[in-house]
């Protein structure tokens, strides 16, 4: 039985950059970054969590565009899986309204500027590989 529960991740791409976010809890993940995003709850298609996560934690209103391919594990049952957005005509700004404290633009060349938390690395690397068919490894 699969008891896999997914956890979506949104590289949400705009002007060239990437949106990065800080966490602000629970403390032992505070202060470090992440791409936004939350548990698919039951029921749910993953981009449908991901649009409803990128609205509650960001404000913004947004849309899913293509699954970055691979899947990363975290606690059990967790895994992470990514899709690339983007924000749509209208929608505001994002703030970091629950979850984080700050939020970054970031360019590829800044990408690795930023404390990822170590289990978003390889799914960081992942979208860089599909954005303008950047290698990094
Ligand atoms: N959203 C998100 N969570 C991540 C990433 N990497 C990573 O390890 N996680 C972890 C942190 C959390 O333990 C879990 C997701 O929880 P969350 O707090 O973002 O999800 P949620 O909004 O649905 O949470 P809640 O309803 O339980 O409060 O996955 C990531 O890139 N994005």
């Amino acid at each position: 039985m699969d008891e896999t529960i997914v956890v979506v991740g949104g590289a949400l791409l705009h002007d060239g950059r990437l949106l990065a976010a800080r966490r602000s809890a629970p403390p032992e993940l505070a202060g470090r970054w992440e791409l936004p995003g939350g548990k698919v709850e039951p029921g749910e298609a993953p981009e449908a969590a991901l649009v409803r996560e990128l609205r509650e934690e960001l404000g913004v209103t947004a849309e899913s565009v293509e699954r970055v391919p691979g899947e990363w594990p975290l606690r059990t049952p967790y895994v992470l899986r990514v899709w690339t957005a983007r924000l749509l005509p209208g929608s505001a700004d994002p703030t970091p309204l629950e979850d984080h404290d700050d939020l970054r633009w970031l360019s590829p060349d800044e990408l690795w500027d930023v404390d990822w938390l170590d289990q978003d690395v390889p799914a960081v690397k992942a979208v860089l590989r599909r954005w303008d068919g950047q290698d990094p490894s």
